[in-house]
This record gives C-alpha cells, structure tokens and sequence, in this order.
C-alpha cells in the first residue's frame, strides 16, 4: 500500500470520532510515563523500547508474540506502595481475579500483601504457593458448597457473604466441621459509580451484595449474628472498577459506617472490620489521570475517622482491595503486525497476531487503550488508526483510535500498554486461539511465569 495515500494535513478532522483524540500527538515516538509505568517501557538509543532493560525485539524472538511481558519490580514497588500508605492499621488485599499466578502469589507473600479470591481455582492458586490461608478473603456470588468447604477447611481468613442462603449455607459447612468461620457481610451502598455500567458494582438493581436500602443488610446482619458457625467480624462494599473519584468511595465509607451504628444500636455489638473494596483507576490513555494510593489511604482513613466519631463508635480496622492499580501498569501486550488495510479518508486498519482473544476488555466495555510501535522509531507521519485481532469478529479491536507512523508495516511489534489488569486472566481460546505467555522481566533478565497455550492443551481438552 501507498503510504503517499496519507497527505499530511487536518484530513483526520472529518472522521475523528468525539471524545476521542482531537490531534495526533506531537511526537509519535515518545512514550507517556502515565501510560508507560515507571520502568515498564523505556526506547533505547536504537529507537528500540525496552523493558527491565531488555528490547522487545529480542523478547519477541525468544518468546515470541503475542506475549505479555510484566515488570517484577514494578509489580513490588506498588504493592509496597499500597502497604505503606495504608500502615499497619489496615489490610491490602490484592484482587487476584486481575491477575493470577503462582510467582504472583509469592510476590504478594513476600512484600505483606493479603489476597482476595473468587473461585476454587483462584483458591487452589493462593494455597499451591504458600500464601497463609489467613491471610485469603474468599468472595463470590455464588460460592459453591465445595468451594466453601474447601475455603474453611483451608481456615481462609474470611469469607465474604454474598447472599441469605449463603449465610447459612457457611454457617452449616464451619459447623460441620467444628469451625467457626470469620465471615463479613457485602451490603451494596446505594452509590452510582462513574464507571462503565458492567463493571459498577454498588447500584442496587445488580447481582452483587445485600442492599443497604430497604433493610436486608441489616437483616443479614441480624441472622449471621444468630449462628454458632459464623463470626461476624464487619461489612464489605465494592462500588465498581476503574473509577478516578473518591468521592463513591467516601459516600460509601459514610453510609457503611451508618450501618455499624444501626448494628451497635440494635445488637450492642461493633464489628471490628470494614472493607472498602478495590476499583482504583489506571491510566489507560494521557487523558486517564489516577490517584495515587496515598491520596486514597488518606481519603479513606479520614472520612472513616470522622464518620465513626460522629457515631460514636470505635474506628474499626480498614481493608481495601485493589487488583487493577496494582497490576494493570506493570505490563504490556506485544503483537506483531500482520497487514494493514487503508480506507482513504477513514483511517487505516492494523491488524495484529491476538486480539479479543487477549484483550476482550474493548469489546466488552469500549475500553479505551493507547499503543505504539515499539520496535523502531519513525519520522513518518501521524495516520489514524484501528488496531485490530485477527479473529471472526468484526467486534474484535484491540485499540479503537490511535494514531501510528503512516509506514507501520508487516513485521512492526506494537505493544499495548497497561495490559496487566484483566487481559491475561480474561483471555479466551475463541477462533481456538492460544492463549500468551506471561513473562516476567526483573534485573535484565525474563522468565515466563505463565507459558503459552499449545495446541496439546487444546487436544487434551477436546477427548474426542
Ligand atoms: C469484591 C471486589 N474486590 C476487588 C475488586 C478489584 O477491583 P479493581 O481491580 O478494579 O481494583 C473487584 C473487582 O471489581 C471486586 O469485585
Ligand atoms: N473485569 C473488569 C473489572 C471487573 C472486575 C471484577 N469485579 C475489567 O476488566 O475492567
């Protein structure tokens, strides 16, 4: 194809769809440190981008593409950070459902975070690498029996219940067998977070928690408190993810607390613990501006303090659970280019090696991603781009609008950054698709801590 087909000029202005980029930025080859975590991506001299000081080129020729390629100790660094601002009067819990893997799991353990899991498997995963079991917080809508069973007998730290027959359906399983089990109870607060409307959690009309409003928080309060097999040790809120504003959270944290003095008031009990849940946003393009942890810690701990004084109650022990803040800036997906297609006056259509397959969060909820070509610089100029999977589904676009180098051609890597949170642990076999390694870079050296899918493993499954 042509690349004079590309004049230079404000042709983009007719097509560019609103709220998108108004202009291409003013230079394609910089990488954004919002964007590009700290030691994520960096270009080296050649115009090749580096990760853990080691270019892509070389990581696609040893691992090949698509790959996921996750920085360690950027990873460690904002665990530490999380665990730092809170202190030692508070909890971090690591969502495992963004990611999880074993050496996750290690990380985790070693740099004092806690871990919030939502399945057997995420639970078996948590256990099989040595995280203490009461140091895990088993959630879900609907836990099975034998998820439960296995979570008390693990002696989990707590289980948070979801649901009336759940209350009881734990209460039985801990008494059974001679436990009593720490549970907390999820109450939906009533909170419209400004988030996509799949992935917002605390309006009423939605499957998660018992709702504050009309009093069956309240009542499931009332009946754990009456069973031998459960000891309710506080309430759990979760108002959605990928949310910027702290307010949800302090109205949440204020109407929480409103629920501890009705539980004070009605039983004479203050249950020690609150959880604030996770959702903390990440940049995912330069207009993404996320807060810090420590403005969140702070945040939080005030409004809590404040509330429980004017209650009158004891401030109780905070936990929160980040999953995306944590690990969505530590890696980013590699592809390889495979062809581009121009549509004169439209944009240009860049197809790479994955697609929905590894990144299903664009499809799902118009997630909006940035993307660079990566494994050279170039002086061409800017050209409106679809970056697009390679499966049987018009729907499957990786990064809806960007701008790339107009001579990006077969061959080109590209990565997506901020690929770390709810693509790996979202990825799918559709179109029999394998799904991508993970590979964790630290001190210049990379090692896959979750290996590519063969076609063995799609065999094993299909017996024929
Ligand atoms: C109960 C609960 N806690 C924590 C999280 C983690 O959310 P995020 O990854 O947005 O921090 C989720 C997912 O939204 C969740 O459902
Ligand atoms: N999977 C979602 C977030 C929901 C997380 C679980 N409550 C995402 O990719 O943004």
């Amino acid at each position: 194809m042509s690349r004079s087909a590309h004049p230079a000029g404000p042709r983009y202005a007719d097509v560019l769809p609103e709220g998108h980029y108004t202009a291409p930025p003013a230079d394609l080859n910089a990488l954004d440190p919002r964007v590009w975590s700290r030691t994520v991506g960096r270009r080296a001299e050649d115009g090749v981008v580096t990760v853990g000081g080691i270019g892509v080129d070389r990581l696609a020729e040893e691992f090949g593409t698509p790959a996921y390629f996750l920085d360690e100790d950027d990873f460690r660094a904002r665990c530490r950070a999380w665990r730092d601002a809170f202190g030692t009067e508070a909890d971090v819990f690591y969502a495992g459902k963004a990611f999880l893997s074993r050496a996750v799991v290690r990380w985790l353990h070693e740099e004092g975070l806690n871990l919030d899991v939502c399945s057997a498997g995420e639970l078996a995963t948590a256990l099989a690498a040595g995280m203490p079991a009461e140091r895990i917080a088993l959630h879900g809508n609907n836990k099975s029996p034998e998820e439960i069973t296995r979570a008390v007998e693990a002696g989990v730290g707590r289980i948070v219940l979801d649901s009336f027959q759940e209350i009881v359906r734990v209460a039985h399983i801990a008494e059974r067998l001679g436990k009593r089990q720490r549970v907390q109870i999820r109450v939906t607060v009533g909170v419209e977070a400004h988030t996509h409307e799949f992935i917002a959690t605390a309006h009423e009309d939605q499957k998660f928690g018992l709702a504050l409003v009309g009093g069956q928080a309240a009542e499931a309060v009332r009946r754990a408190l009456k069973l031998d097999g459960l000891e309710l040790i506080g309430i759990h809120s979760h108002i959605g993810s990928q949310i910027f504003d702290t307010s949800g959270f302090e109205v949440a944290a204020h109407r929480v607390v409103g629920l501890l003095k009705e539980i004070r008031d009605e039983h004479g009990v203050e249950l020690p613990e609150i959880d604030l849940g996770g959702g903390l946003g990440i940049a995912y393009t330069s207009d993404d501006d996320p807060r810090e942890p420590h403005e969140i810690a702070r945040a939080l701990n005030d409004i809590v303090t404040r509330e429980c004084a004017a209650a009158g109650l004891a401030v109780p022990r905070l936990s929160v659970e980040p999953g995306r803040a944590i690990v969505g800036p530590t890696a980013f997906t590699l592809y390889e280019v495979g062809t581009t297609k121009e549509l004169p006056g439209l944009r240009t259509y860049v197809s790479v090696d994955g697609g929905m397959s590894d990144n299903i969060r664009t499809a799902l909820y118009d997630a909006e991603y940035s993307v660079a070509l990566v494994s050279r610089t170039s002086t061409a100029e800017p050209m409106l781009s679809r970056v697009v999977g390679k499966h049987c589904e018009s729907g499957d676009i990786v990064v809806r609008d960007a701008f790339l180098p107009a001579d990006v051609a077969p061959g080109d890597l590209l990565a997506v950054p901020a690929t770390g949170a709810y693509c790996r642990s979202m990825a799918s076999n559709y179109n029999h698709a394998l799904r991508p390694p993970v590979v964790a870079v630290k001190d210049g050296a990379a090692r896959v801590i979750v290996r590519r899918e063969t076609e063995e493993d799609l065999f094993r499954l299909d017996v024929g």
